[in-house]
């Protein structure tokens, strides 16, 4: 075993990538070398260049560090390189990074429907990160949504246990922190609000769900979507005034009958255990899905932060008259929504000698 695999980030004043930052301080897999962001904060050391928004203080290892453009050549001693980067920009410099042979996982929209590119939730789906083992250069991995993966945290077992979902509805209420820093959401439209749109995410979690619960073809090349017409996914998006932590509101219903019951539902849920978990990775949650019995819970001051932001709670599991089940799922969005997974799949290609 050599030391350990230098990383980078792009896109590391931001939101997301201050979030990487925080959790890659004292990794014992990863060493934070390279930091990158726009033309913008080039050429500053990292302290002058990002406006720190966390509650955590800065890390000392991060101040002195000078952030650089985004390209490839900064980033050669990398063995992965963590992309936070604004999806305007993601797009183009995540390609050039690839091809100039660098492992990327991104947590920008761009590349997610690219049908080589794994869209992985590490606590759910990570037998799609086979999909990198062919590749003799640069890969990208995905990282989803971060309301999506709060959404299919749950559904993963119930699916493996109690077979296909036939229609899926859910209702989020989305952390301010997930609309990013710059400029991010105006205090002036959140405070004392709830704004019932954010732009693409219903889109986004609807089709995302499909690849994330698809299955890996045989030779392990592409993902095969869930089709439309066997699972219907209707998402509707709410931003709501609070710092960080998406909830969201399920129903769903099972296509086999009988269906299974309440108490069977939430035994299958606590007893998830995640395979990073299984194979001994450094960040993974050791309760998977944290099955909460209070009414008034899962609550995002109160629960975000179990398994360090990495497992998801689930409350409020009942009946629902319309479809099968209801209940209330809330995950830390830049956490096992965003850095969090990035950070968690690196363990896994480590595991898997993908890195
Ligand atoms: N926040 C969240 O919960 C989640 C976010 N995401 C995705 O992650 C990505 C980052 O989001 P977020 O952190 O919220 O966004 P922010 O707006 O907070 O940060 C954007 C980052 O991109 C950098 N950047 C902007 N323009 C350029 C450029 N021309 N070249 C290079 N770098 C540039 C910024 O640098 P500078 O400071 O120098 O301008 C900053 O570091 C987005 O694609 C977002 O959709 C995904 C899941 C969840
Ligand atoms: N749209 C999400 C965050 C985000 O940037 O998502 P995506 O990476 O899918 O664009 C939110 O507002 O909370």
């Amino acid at each position: 075993m050599g030391g350990k695999k230098v990383a980078g980030v792009l896109g590391a004043t931001g939101s997301v990538g201050q979030r990487f930052i925080l959790l890659l301080a004292d990794h014992p897999d990863f060493e934070l070398k390279v930091l990158g962001a726009s033309p913008r904060s080039a050429g500053k050391k990292y302290v002058d260049a990002v406006n720190w928004k966390q509650t955590e203080l800065l890390p000392e290892f991060a101040k002195e560090i000078v952030v650089c453009e985004c390209k490839a050549e900064f980033f050669k001693q990398c063995d992965v390189v963590f992309s936070g980067l604004d999806a305007d920009y993601a797009g183009e410099i995540e390609s050039e990074f690839v091809e100039a042979g660098l492992a990327v996982v991104s947590n920008a929209k761009n590349h997610r429907r690219d049908p080589d590119v794994p869209l992985v939730v590490p606590i759910v789906n990570p037998e799609h990160l086979d999909m990198v083992a062919s590749k003799k250069r640069g890969f990208i991995v995905c990282i989803s949504n971060c309301s999506t993966a709060g959404l299919v945290a749950p559904l993963k077992p119930l699916v493996e246990k109690f077979g296909p979902i036939e229609a899926l509805t859910t209702t989020t209420l989305q952390a301010i922190s997930g609309a990013g820093f710059s400029p991010g959401v105006p205090g002036i439209d959140i405070l004392d609000n709830i704004i019932p749109y954010i732009g693409g995410e219903e889109d986004k979690i609807e089709w995302e769900t499909k690849k994330i619960l698809g299955t890996l073809s045989a030779d392990r090349s592409k993902v095969e979507l869930i089709p439309s017409d066997q699972m219907k996914v209707s998402a509707q998006c709410n931003r709501v005034a609070v710092s960080d932590g998406h909830t969201e509101c399920i129903s769903l219903k099972f296509k086999n009958r009988p269906a299974p019951s309440v108490d069977q539902v939430k035994k299958c849920l606590a007893d998830y255990v995640c395979e990073a978990y299984k194979l001994g990775c450094h960040s993974a949650p050791k309760q998977t899905i944290h099955l909460l019995e209070q009414n008034d819970r899962p609550q995002p001051r109160l629960d975000r932060n179990r398994d360090a932001g990495y497992g998801v709670s689930v409350g409020r599991v009942r009946e629902d008259p319309v479809l099968d089940f209801k209940m209330v799922v809330l995950s830390h969005n830049t956490v096992i929504g965003a850095a969090g997974s990035g950070i968690l799949i690196a363990e896994l290609l480590l595991a898997k000698k993908l890195i």
